[in-house]
């Protein structure tokens, strides 16, 4: 024997009716099943509306009945054929009858006790269980329409009343010996010994198809309702949150007393005590496995699921006389106890200076109020402080069974949340070492949850939630990158890198799941495109509040660059080859690394100077074993490079450097390499990284830029008036040329003073061999003396650039581990 059980968004209306009916059918062939059904959709709640209604004097109470009474007449014709309608539509017809006469009395009398609204709320069940049954029997099924109240007992406590399970299950028993058919069973309703109507709370047709399972000690229980079963986290605040394969008893009532409400164990408790299976299935994907609650072990991870609970405020109740005091928690709890007030987790650390208990917000009053009136005197004498209330707190609780004598739960939760910058405020596990619960700032609650979710569930794969700010050519071929790599980065380095949001300095955009990086749109073309606003785009990353938060910009904005104190300040960790922010001023450079350093993120940057080629890390390497640096000579622009040695095969300047743009070697505004301003803030990057304060006045910068050229408004405009200069610059190569030297475009730091500027070298020099957009840095320093250390490669390109930032993005995943 099998009991199901159908809710009221599964019998909501004809078409999920008939998804019902498909089920059903399909089981009655294997199996011997029961059926027990919720009212439609949305019924009871209008039928104690109105009856509350009706109690105050407000006559459209009638208005809502009649839709009521519309919606199951629509009903009946839409699943009976009109030769067999009319008994259900009498059927119908009388109870809504009863129904008019009923309100109608509570309406003249104005008042409308318990018990006539257990009476009011039995209508729904009765009407669609009734209904329901007789259009299975067109379906071909030998339904037989049971009406609870005649078998389930219950005391007379209306509202919630309480069973008898003796008399209930005799009287379950006989009534299927007596009666063939497939039984179709009103949920929720029950009646008292005298006959009178009761109800059974909060989930009752759940209850009722538990005792129903259990009575008849069924094989399973089967829950049908409109999610899959229940998830490892709330899926509105965890994306990645999927179903629970299999829970014990025990984990199925932790898990459900925080958040996931898909059942409400109290109501599973008979089919619990016989060990019955249940299973929490979904009437619009029936073939989804579902959620399987037994008595099994516990299976799988190490948690099962991670409940959650916002609303919290936390009331400490301190002082120094408390301590080592007997009866103190006695007389809190006592006292929340008289005020009606409900714990929701307690702590109390050994020093015994302070308790702390977790409440319903709602609730904070009457409790402080109770505890206070209680210590009134301790309070006087300054043996107790007045009771301090945080609110706009949460509960985050891990749960399963697995965690028992099994270390690393806790050191695992509470690693993740730090990491992530959530800060703890209280913390409880009970010895049963099945619920490990903190409470945290509502604000943090998303990001707690998904933090704990990745931590637990997808540690195979930590998620980067990247969003990136400059989708133009670094920008884009980063995506690309990134989603060519990313399967490979899953499988073998546990490591995925999302994209969340993208913008340029039009338009930004934002996807919940991160965007099909393989087909990903041009933030205007994206769904939900908006007009591009840094700040919204900054507060919107926050509040999507997801772990491990990266911010990418790939612009050259100054603009951009004075975002990353406040992006830094949230915790995020930045990856940029924008050049602004560390070539600005020496104290925001300094301040912005301090940040960093104290917020717990990471802020790299290998792609400002020579791109992809490892520079920065290299040389932080060097700062980190105790070098010193005493020279640097260098070669750090891909364009200038390309520029003047392409120029050796006799094209005119002009035409180099538009070649140079196309090639995306140059800056957005090529002036700016030529200026020498690109390869004076790389230096002034390098000699800080070489922890020399270097000022930006500290550098001394030759101009390629014509003069006449360096006003112009556009860069088209500019590329026309540079055409003039071509001869001078082709004299320029001839003089070197006649020497046997080559012109590049280099600087050199020592002792604190910087040159930028074009050198004609001959060929004993290193930089005489560089081609194309080659970078070379050589390093003197006191361990590298009397040879220099070297690095060298392409410097400049949109696909050597973007690589150096993934690698970057990358090194976030091996740092945030
Ligand atoms: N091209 C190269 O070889 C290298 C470039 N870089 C750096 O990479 C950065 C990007 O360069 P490219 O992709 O070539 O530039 P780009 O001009 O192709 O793209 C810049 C993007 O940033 C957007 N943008 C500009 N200001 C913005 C703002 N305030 N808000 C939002 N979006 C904004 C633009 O709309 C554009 O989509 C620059 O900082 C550059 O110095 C670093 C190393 C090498
Ligand atoms: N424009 C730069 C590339 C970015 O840093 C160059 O030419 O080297
Ligand atoms: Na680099």
């Amino acid at each position: 024997m099998k009991i199901l059980k159908f809710g009221g968004s599964s019998v909501a209306n004809q078409e999920n009716i008939r998804k019902v009916f498909q089920i059903i059918k399909k089981q009655a062939k294997k199996d011997e099943i029961a059926v027990v059904f919720s009212a439609l959709g949305g019924v009871t709640e209008v039928l104690l509306r109105s009856a509350v209604k009706a109690r105050e004097g407000d006559k459209s109470y009638t208005d809502e009945i009649k839709v009521l009474e519309d919606r199951h007449y629509d009903l009946v014709r839409q699943l009976i054929p009109i030769q067999q309608q009319s008994t259900v539509l009498t059927y119908v017809k009388v109870r809504f009858n009863e129904l008019e006469d009923l309100f109608h009395g509570i309406y003249l009398i104005k008042e409308c006790s318990p018990k006539t609204l257990d009476y009011v709320g039995s209508f729904g069940e009765r009407l669609s269980a009734f209904v329901l049954a007789e259009a299975l029997k067109v379906e071909g099924l030998n339904t037989h329409y049971l009406d609870a109240r005649e078998v389930i007992r219950t005391n007379n406590r209306f509202g919630n009343a309480k069973v008898d399970f003796p008399v209930t299950n005799d009287l379950i028993q006989d009534y299927f010996h007596s009666h063939p058919g497939m039984k179709i069973i009103t949920g929720f309703v029950a009646s008292t010994e005298k006959g009178e109507t009761t109800t059974l709370g909060r989930s009752g047709s759940d209850y009722t198809a538990a005792i129903f399972a259990s009575a008849l000690t069924a094989d399973t229980l089967e829950i049908w309702t409109d999610v899959s079963g229940v998830m490892t986290s709330d899926p509105r605040l965890v994306y990645s949150a999927f179903t629970i394969p299999q829970l014990t008893y025990n984990e199925a009532m932790e898990l459900s007393h925080f958040g996931a409400k898909v059942i409400f164990p109290a109501t599973m408790q008979p089919a619990m005590r016989k060990g019955i299976p249940i299973y929490i299935k979904n009437t619009f994907e029936p073939e989804h496995p579902g959620t399987l609650i037994n008595s099994d072990a516990p299976t799988g991870k190490l948690i099962k699921g991670i409940s959650s609970l916002a609303g919290i405020s936390l009331l400490n109740i301190q002082g120094a006389g408390l301590m080592e005091v007997v009866g103190v928690s006695r007389r809190v709890f006592g006292a929340l106890a008289d005020a009606g007030v409900n714990i929701i987790l307690i702590s109390q650390a050994s020093s015994e200076h302070s308790i702390c208990v977790a409440i319903k917000t709602n609730e904070v009053a009457l409790a402080k109020e109770g505890i206070e009136k209680e210590f009134i005197n301790e309070i006087r004498n300054g043996e107790m402080d007045p009771v301090v209330v945080v609110s706009e707190m949460a509960v985050v609780a891990a749960v399963g069974e697995n965690m028992k004598h099994n270390p690393g739960a806790s050191g695992r939760m509470f690693m993740a949340l730090g990491r992530n910058n959530v800060n703890v405020y209280a913390i409880a596990q009970g010895s049963s070492e099945l619920n490990i619960s903190a409470v945290v700032s509502q604000a943090d609650l998303q990001k707690a949850l998904n933090a704990l979710h990745e931590a637990f569930f997808l540690s195979e794969n930590k998620v980067l939630h990247v969003f990136l700010v400059g989708v133009g050519l670094i920008g884009k071929a980063l995506i690309k990158m990134i989603s060519l790599q990313r399967k490979k980065l899953q499988k073998e380095n546990d490591l995925d890198v999302q994209i969340h949001g993208i913008a340029n300095s039009r338009f930004m955009a934002f996807h919940e799941d991160g965007f099909d990086l393989a087909n990903c749109p041009a933030p205007e073309d994206a769904k939900g495109a908006q007009p591009m606003d840094l700040q919204k785009f900054i507060k919107q990353m926050e509040d999507m509040n997801f772990s491990n938060t990266v911010f990418v910009d790939c612009t050259a904005s100054q603009e951009v660059a004075d975002t990353y104190e406040q992006v830094l300040e949230a915790k995020v960790a930045i990856v940029t080859p924008n050049k602004k922010a560390n070539s600005g001023s020496l104290e925001n450079y300094k301040s912005l690394k301090k940040l960093a350093y104290k917020r717990g993120v990471k802020f790299l940057y290998e792609t400002n100077v020579a791109a992809g080629l490892p520079v920065i890390n290299t040389l932080q390497d060097l700062m980190l074993s105790g070098d010193k640096v005493l020279r640097i000579e260098a070669v750090l622009s891909g364009s200038m490079n390309y520029i003047f040695s392409e120029l050796e095969k006799g094209a005119p300047f002009s035409e180099v450097v538009k070649v140079a743009k196309e090639k995306g070697y140059t800056e957005p505004d090529p002036r700016d390499d030529l200026s020498g301003m690109d390869v004076g803030r790389k230096i002034l990057i390098l000699g800080r990284e070489a922890e020399q304060d270097l000022h930006f006045e500290d550098i001394t910068i030759q101009s390629m830029v014509p003069e006449d050229c360096r006003e112009t408004a556009s860069i088209d405009e500019f590329f026309v008036k540079l055409q003039a200069h071509d001869g001078e610059f082709a004299q320029m190569l001839e003089t070197a040329k006649s020497k046997g030297e080559k012109l590049r475009f280099m600087a050199t730091l020592e002792n604190g003073k910087a040159k930028v500027g074009l050198n004609s070298l001959d060929s004993t020099h290193p930089f005489y061999t560089l081609k194309g957009s080659d970078n070379m840095i050589l390093f003197t320093t006191e361990r590298y003396h009397d040879f220099p250390m070297i690095i060298r490669g392409p410097g400049a390109g949109a696909d050597v650039t973007a690589a150096g930032v993934f690698a970057d993005v990358i090194r976030l995943g091996n740092f945030s581990r």
